[in-house]
């Protein structure tokens, strides 16, 4: 078995890496079976691809190993306050960060949101301007060098990491899968869901065409989703994030690999999914974002223009110079 979820050049950072995370979750008593790789981080790679069979034997291991992959975390902190009920009031504060690899490139600038419970919004501006950045700080796979971000007003340094992760439902724009099969990539976020919960949501099939695989929901992804399509793959994001039912949601170009036809049939499943929860949407498409309750422009770090798309072509800034020229308004 070869040891591919594991990034070539990266092999020896996760171990090193993984011992100090796989021993918070260990602790948490929340991956109990992930503990003997504390004891083998150190040792020779046979013994991880022993232990790496062993892993992949849970779906939620494989799924855990394939997130962090994914999101080498720079912060990993076990324990913390988990909330009771979440609204998804959502505030950044003055904040200030640049990559810890990157310290002389600043992305965030003195930057500040306010988001109400429910309130969908989307974020639009150049590209490479800080837009994921926003999401990543939120999900704290990152701590800002300055500024504060809370949730219902308690910051998220004070919240359990591992809760804060499982009620944000994040679609990307390349989402992370585990080798198994759609069905348990789908109810990775509620491993006791049945297929009928996962084939339907309020009545509504879920956006996965399933005739159009081998063996249904049963068929295998591949290492990482890798015998699916971009746009399968995402599919299967949406559908564990509809499934999940999170308080908030992450949208960052969710709908970016799918075809336009079955853009609109996915767009509107998640447009169901937004209702009454908080949404950030990141977006390069400006038709996707236009029915967002407020939209904010990034640039030079900051939000620079921050309002409905009404109000922002009214204003007639940069916001409604990018929207003439795209939707020839
Ligand atoms: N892990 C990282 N380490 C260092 N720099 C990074 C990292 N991730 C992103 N960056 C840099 O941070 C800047 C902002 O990236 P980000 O992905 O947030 O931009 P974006 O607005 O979402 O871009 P796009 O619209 O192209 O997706 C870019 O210059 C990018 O190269």
């Amino acid at each position: 078995m070869r040891l591919t979820w594991l990034r070539p050049g990266f092999r020896l950072i996760v171990g090193i890496k993984l011992g100090g995370w796989v021993h918070g979750r260990a602790q948490a008593g929340q991956l109990t079976n992930v503990v003997h790789l504390t004891h083998t981080v150190g040792g020779s790679l046979s013994g991880l691809t022993t232990l790496h069979k062993s892993l992949l034997s849970g779906a939620c291991a494989a799924a855990r190993i394939a997130e962090l992959e994914d999101n080498p975390r720079l912060v990993e902190q076990p324990g913390g306050t988990i909330l009771s009920e979440l609204k998804g009031a959502i505030k950044f504060t003055n904040i200030n960060f640049c990559y810890p690899t990157r310290p002389e490139t600043q992305i965030l600038r003195n930057f500040n949101l306010e988001l109400q419970p429910g309130e969908v919004f989307a974020l639009v501006g150049e590209s490479g301007g800080g837009k994921s950045t926003i999401g990543q700080l939120l999900q704290r796979l990152y701590d800002p060098q300055t500024g504060d971000i809370t949730i219902d007003e308690v910051g998220l340094v004070d919240l359990d990491q591992q809760w804060l992760r499982r009620h944000i439902g994040v679609v990307s724009q390349e989402p992370t899968l585990f080798s198994g099969s759609i069905l348990n990539n789908i109810r990775y976020a509620r491993p006791q869901a049945s297929q009928e919960a996962v084939e339907t949501r309020r009545s509504k099939p879920m956006p996965i065409p399933s005739s159009k695989f081998p063996d249904g929901y049963h068929t295998l992804v591949g290492e990482r989703g890798a015998q699916l399509s971009g746009g399968q793959r995402q599919r299967i994001a949406i559908a564990r994030a509809l499934l999940a039912e999170p308080k908030v949601l992450l949208l960052d170009e969710a709908t970016s690999a799918l075809d336009a036809e079955s853009e609109l049939l996915v767009q509107e499943a998640l447009e169901r999914a937004m209702q009454g929860r908080t949404t950030i949407v990141i977006a390069h498409r400006l038709s996707t974002v236009c029915k967002a309750d407020r939209i904010g422009l990034l640039q030079d770090g900051e939000l620079k223009e921050i309002g409905t798309h009404r109000a922002l072509m009214a204003k007639g800034g940069d916001y409604a110079k990018l929207a003439k020229a795209q939707l020839g308004e």
